[in-house]
């Protein structure tokens, strides 16, 4: 086709546009972009860009996609058309779609077109807020950016019923599988030591991940007495979910693979609507979540992937790196993109993250670099206990926020949980501010799940086990013997439970119970009448009002039921920042949102803490400074991970995960002693510190000693108080001597009253309020100018204060 005055114009405008577009990207990131079409496999290192590659990725797709390559505008276009549209190119918006297409053949994607997954609601927000920076809130707002669990959620709520839900099924967290489970293992009088409910639950959960129904399961296990019986268990436990219209985690992404397999047309549908297909952090998905990707994918397969195989790290929860190493396999037409430059870390941390996964027999192999500069050494401490460990930290941050940095800018790193505790009373002893990412829940407050189940009974009326929990509360004389044989009665009527409740005068069997049955479903009913012409915040009110639950907390006039009035407002504040999110805010899906939400969404970034979080959540993040505590053999690695080559491998991964997070500093700490689960426990520097080359590292662990340990393999002797009983060497004198100073500094209690005035490093001036004795030392409350008032123990707080 010979070229129109247009095609010269608009190629030229185009390729300006691209070229300033992405410049900020280097040469193999922008090759991953504009690689649009057709399978593509992004494999890299830490911090080299493979999520700023996806989000970029998609603003291509939707202002440049490929279909702009074939426009053509008319011979007749006038200027005034070809301004307007190179200002569409630069803002396609709906509003002006029509009248572009009507110029030229346009044919790039719709937002809703393009499907991107991602791991955690942290980063589905993160990727929808920098399209919605990109393209325009308006735009961006219907592109399918979320995680596995919101995708399969939005699906499911208007499919399920092609599987036998209703639409308005309850999903149900651990701790409600937990107690449906307890309860089966009950009745059937299995031994709960054998059958431990946390062991079962995880079986189930990786049946589901490998897509086994409970009778695919039942077949594959006939042989093994254990496996078999949670056969049993697993079939009784899905016929209940069935009962009560719900479904637990794993069964979200299972039954979501079930609708599409078993029902082409839905399947066909969905393949026609996702054009692109993207998935982050694509080696941690499992079996399950890897077929539906390929599913919805199979209609253009245009499915690109992005991952590192040596982060991997959900292998305990069923994800196979085969998925990624096997992607040129199963896409025989794929092109695989290598990105080498790391524009995170500093060249130091990331020698030393090289190096440690080096370590790894197997990986594809790969190096990183930047030209961040070498940046600060590394910096092992080891400390003679836990809290010794924990006071460095506490320094540490301390003397940097004196130095002009903020607390926000750290962040401690540990493998499990428990090693927090020690780093948290050092906090609290220093006046850090900091804030614990549990990855849990947060919805997990009593009364915020009381108030959590009164709105999903009223939304899902056949939920039998939150109605269960609260039916009585507050107290209605609905007893728990009236519960069961309202349960027994919907067993045999095959009905549920709430049905009974709604008739139950027509049950002798409830006996003088039928009364406030009676109310009770009354109650729920008018509700659900209510729901419909009310905002959901007011209605939310009316539920805490009319179901008498706020009255019954307010009689209770104590502290405590005062803290929980508090949690159930919080509660409404949820709904109202929902509202102010969603334009059709319904019941439902704010319910949705909550079964989703893990405590790391709330991670509120403005606010200027120290965050704290096991490693496995800090997949994805970066922080300038980071700290690795508790860095011991036995710990991390584990015991049992110490056992066998693969898992020792998956440990390594989480180590390289973990160093990768830091941006400028990293810290490597341990204690020779520490307090876990009430033992004392003595352990060597973890063999991921010795795997990091020395050059790297400045350090005050004396090589001599650990190695003379080693050699003679020395125990130290717990009866001695020093753990330098066994340290023969000598050599490590140098440098613990000066921690011991800042030790021995500490101990002299400060004389200090109130009305003193002090000045302190990272706080500034402040005056002392009052002085309590506790422990040993002196609890001191403090009003600074310019961060208020706080707490600090007087022994610690002196390393940084000096009074005037
Ligand atoms: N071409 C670039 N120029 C400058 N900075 C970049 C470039 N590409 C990425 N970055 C920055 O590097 C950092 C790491 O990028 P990103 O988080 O996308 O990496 P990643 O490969 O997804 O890391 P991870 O493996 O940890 O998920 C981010 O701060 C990002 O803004
Ligand atoms: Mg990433």
């Amino acid at each position: 086709m010979e070229q129109s005055r247009f095609d010269i114009q608009y190629a030229a405008m185009r390729a300006a546009i691209i070229e300033r577009e992405f410049q900020h990207l280097n040469e193999k990131q922008r090759e991953a972009v504009f690689h649009t079409e057709g399978p593509l496999l992004v494999l890299a290192g830490a911090g080299s860009g493979k999520t700023t590659v996806l989000i970029n990725r998609i603003i291509n797709i939707l202002r440049f996609g490929e279909g702009y390559s074939y426009a053509y505008a008319p011979e007749d276009a006038t200027e005034d058309d070809l301004l307007f549209l190179r200002e569409y190119l630069r803002n396609p918006t709906e509003e002006h779609r029509m009248r572009a297409e009507t110029l030229c053949r346009v044919n790039p994607a719709r937002p809703w077109q393009i499907l991107a997954i991602t791991f955690t609601n942290k980063a589905a927000k993160e990727i929808q807020s920098r399209l919605q920076r990109a393209l325009g809130e308006e735009f961006a707002k219907d592109i399918w950016a979320s995680t596995f669990h919101s995708m399969c959620v939005r699906i499911l709520r208007r499919e399920c019923d092609a599987i036998g839900y209703d639409r308005s099924f309850t999903i149900y967290d651990t701790d409600d599988q937990k107690r449906v489970l307890t309860a089966i293992i009950k009745n059937n009088k299995l031994d709960d030591k054998v059958f431990d409910v946390r062991g079962v639950a995880s079986a189930i959960g990786r049946a589901k991940d490998n897509l086994q129904t409970p009778r695919i399961y039942a077949i594959e296990n006939t042989e093994d007495y254990y496996k078999s019986t949670v056969a049993e268990i697993y079939k009784q436990y899905a016929k209940q979910l069935k009962e009560s219209n719900a479904m637990d985690f794993d069964d979200i992404i299972m039954k979501t693979v079930q609708l599409l397999q078993g029902n082409p047309d839905i399947l066909e549908r969905y393949q026609r609507q996702f054009h692109y297909v993207m998935a982050d952090e694509y080696q941690d998905t499992n079996h399950a979540q890897y077929v539906l990707t390929s599913l919805l994918a199979g209609g253009y397969e245009n499915i690109c992937v992005v991952g590192d195989d040596d982060q991997s790290i959900y292998k305990f929860r069923g994800a196979t790196i085969t998925n990624i190493l096997e992607f040129e396999g199963q896409y025989k037409n794929a092109t695989t993109i290598r990105l080498e430059q790391n524009y995170r870390s500093t060249q130091n941390i990331l020698s030393a993250a090289n190096e440690l996964i080096r370590n790894n027999a197997r990986r594809k192999g790969k190096e990183l670099w930047t030209d961040n500069g070498d940046g600060a050494k590394i910096r092992f401490h080891r400390s003679d206990t836990q809290e010794g460990e924990a006071e460095y930290v506490a320094r540490m941050i301390t003397e940097g926020v004196a130095d002009g940095k903020h607390f926000s800018d750290y962040a401690i790193l540990y493998r499990n949980h428990v090693l927090s505790n020690s780093i948290e009373s050092a906090f609290k002893r220093n006046g850090v501010p900091y804030r614990i990412v549990s990855g849990l829940r947060f919805f997990d407050r009593a009364e915020v799940k009381d108030m959590l189940a009164y709105l999903w009974v009223i939304a899902n009326p056949t939920d039998n086990l939150r109605l269960r929990r609260i039916i009585n509360v507050p107290a209605r004389k609905i007893g728990n013997k009236t519960v069961e044989t309202a349960a027994m009665l919907a067993e045999l009527n095959n009905t549920t439970m709430f049905d009974i409740v709604s008739h139950a005068a027509e049950h002798p069997e409830l006996g003088r119970a039928t009364n406030a049955l009676t109310k009770f479903a009354e109650l729920i009913t008018n509700l659900q009448k209510m729901k419909e012409h009310m905002p959901l915040d007011e209605f939310y009110e009316q539920v805490m009002v009319q179901t008498g639950y706020l009255e019954a907390l307010k009689a209770k006039e104590t502290q405590e039921a005062q803290g929980r009035i508090e949690n159930t407002m919080e509660l409404k504040s949820n709904i109202a920042d929902f509202m102010s999110r969603q334009e059709q805010p319904t019941l439902e899906g704010f319910l949705e949102e909550v079964s989703l939400f893990t405590d790391i969404d709330r991670m509120d970034e403005s606010s200027d803490a120290v965050v704290m979080m096991t490693m496995h959540s800090a997949k994805g993040l970066e922080f300038p400074q980071v700290f690795l505590v508790g860095m011991e053999e036995g710990i991390f690695p584990g015991f049992r991970a110490m056992e066998k080559e693969e898992d020792l491998e998956e440990e390594r991964r989480l180590c390289y995960v973990a160093v990768t997070r830091a941006k400028q500093q990293l810290y490597l700490t341990c204690a020779e002693r520490r307090m876990m689960y009430g033992r004392t426990q003595y352990s060597k520097p973890s063999q991921f510190l010795k795997e990091i080359p020395k050059q790297f590292v400045d350090s005050n662990i004396s090589e001599t000693r650990q190695e003379m340990q080693e050699k003679l393999d020395l125990q130290p002797n717990p009866k001695y108080q020093s753990s330098r009983a066994y340290d023969i060497s000598g050599a490590h004198k140098k440098q613990p001597v000066i921690a011991k100073k800042k030790t021995a500094q500490t101990v002299a209690a400060p004389a200090l009253k109130p009305g003193d005035q002090v000045d302190h490093k990272a706080f500034g001036h402040g005056m002392i309020t009052s002085c309590k004795p506790m422990g040993g030392d002196i609890l001191l409350e403090i009003t600074f100018d310019k961060v208020g008032t706080k707490r600090l123990m007087a022994k610690s707080a002196m390393n940084f204060m000096t009074k005037k």
